[in-house]
């Protein structure tokens, strides 16, 4: 049986009752009977990746990993896009101190999420274009509905996509299509994205998605999960290191980069022809 709780609930219904009066943007479902959780964005209107949401996306990670759940189910509430990427807002005439926490954020999302032990997939039920995609990208398996759009696309907005970004796109889709890829600031449509491996299946609509999700779980729940777990970080320790042994450089390239005044004037003129639509 499904009991919805919000952000996060492995514990008494004491602690319950605490997370959700810390926020809702991550709900939070588990299935009693296996373990696994369903993780869903909820900051409408587009789960653009703010401090907050980040903040509880990183809780809810590190209380999933210490609770031992079996496995993640990465979705939206949003009908039209599972993630719009990196909240401009945050890039936009911050201060570094804001900026630098946000980052930090970031940083440690990542990590926790591209390093779970348990099974992750991303059921990917609309747009998830840059940091959207990035998400995507760091669970194991993607499932995508049809006819919407996915890819690093930072480069079309005039800003470049981190290391850790373009390394995830490279061990999933190769050196090469990720080359392409990141220098144009492709966005593949879902079809697009089946055919060169970016995604792993598509689905015909959300239902459909769902239970393409709960089948790839099942299929991981049969596994020895400390084999399963042990394979996965082998061929993850060396992206991973990267940026854990660089946390600090990697800071300083986002600062002094947004904080460039092209930069600053490219959000500028981004974030209006959003309003604008
Ligand atoms: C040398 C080394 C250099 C290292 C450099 C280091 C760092 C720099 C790079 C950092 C990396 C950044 C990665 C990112 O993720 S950047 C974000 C990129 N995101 C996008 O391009 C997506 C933009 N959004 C869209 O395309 C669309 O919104 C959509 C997701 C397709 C959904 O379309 P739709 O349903 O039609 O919704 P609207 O467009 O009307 O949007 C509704 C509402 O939301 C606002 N909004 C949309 N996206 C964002 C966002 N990412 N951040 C903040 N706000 C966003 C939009 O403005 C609307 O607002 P209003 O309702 O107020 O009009």
């Amino acid at each position: 049986m499904f009991v919805l709780r919000q952000c996060l609930t492995l514990g008494t219904k004491s602690s319950v009752r605490n997370f959700a009066a810390a926020t809702n943007l991550v709900n939070v479902k588990i299935n009693e009977d296996t373990g696994v959780v369903i993780m869903e964005l909820n900051k409408p209107p587009v789960n653009s990746l703010n401090y907050e949401l980040l903040e509880a996306m990183h809780r809810t990670l590190v209380k999933l990993e210490n609770e031992r759940c079996s496995g993640m189910i990465l979705t939206s509430s949003s009908p039209n896009t599972f993630s719009a990427g990196l909240d401009l807002l945050e890039m936009y005439k911050p201060t570094v101190d804001k900026a630098r926490k946000f980052w930090g954020m970031l940083q440690n999302t990542w990590i926790k999420l591209y390093s779970a032990p348990y099974p992750t997939v991303a059921a990917i039920n609309g747009h998830s274009p840059a940091g959207g995609c990035l998400l995507a990208m760091s669970c194991e398996y993607r499932i995508m509905v049809p006819k919407k759009k996915i890819g690093l696309n930072e480069t079309q907005l005039g800003i470049v996509a981190p290391q850790w970004f373009q390394d995830c796109m490279k061990n999933i889709i190769g050196s090469r299509q990720a080359e392409k890829a990141l220098i144009a600031g492709t966005l593949f449509s879902s079809e697009e994205a089946a055919k060169i491996g970016l995604i792993d299946e598509l689905a015909t609509d959300k239902e459909d998605l769902m239970k393409k999700a709960h089948d790839f779980m099942d299929e991981q729940l049969g596994l020895p999960p400390l084999a399963r777990s042990t394979v996965k970080i082998g061929f993850r320790k060396d992206t991973l290191n990267r940026l854990i042994n660089s946390r600090e450089v990697d800071t300083k390239y986002f600062i002094d980069f947004i904080f460039q005044p092209k930069v600053q004037e490219s959000l500028e003129m981004y974030l209006q022809a959003l309003k604008k639509k």
